[in-house]
């Protein structure tokens, strides 16, 4: 099983327990908007570590963030594999394209 995978179970199984022992559970507790609200400030560290940290940081950084990103997912019933699905559905076409596409179905 992948690192990924391994993390969900452990963030399903952990989400209900004791908030006093877990900080999945205690975040969990809080609900979507304050996991989405770690969320966002984990995303400004990453950006704060590329632009002035170091490759160790910003490693660290992009592990809180896909940490959060994986508890935001659970907590609104998807999994990580809900969105490399969806990547892979975009896969060969060009976001240039794609945007030029959107565009023209607004007008
Ligand atoms: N991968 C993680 C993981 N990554 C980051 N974090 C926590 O996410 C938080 C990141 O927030 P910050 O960097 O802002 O640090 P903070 O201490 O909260 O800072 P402030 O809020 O005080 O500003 C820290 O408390 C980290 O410990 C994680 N907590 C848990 N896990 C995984 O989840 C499992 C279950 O954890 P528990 O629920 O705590 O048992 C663990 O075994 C790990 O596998």
């Amino acid at each position: 099983m992948n690192t990924i995978k391994r993390l969900e179970k452990i963030v399903a199984k952990r989400a209900g327990d004791d908030p006093k022992k877990s900080y999945v559970a205690k975040l969990n507790a809080r609900g979507v908007p304050q996991i989405g609200k770690k969320l966002g400030e984990e995303a400004v560290e990453v950006v704060i570590a590329a632009l002035v940290e170091n490759k160790k940081a910003l490693i660290a950084e992009s592990a809180d963030l896909i940490f959060h990103m994986i508890m935001l997912l659970e907590a609104k019933g998807l999994k990580f594999e809900d969105v490399l699905q969806e990547l892979e559905r975009r896969e060969g076409k060009s976001g240039l394209v794609e945007k030029a596409e959107r565009k023209a179905k607004e007008k």
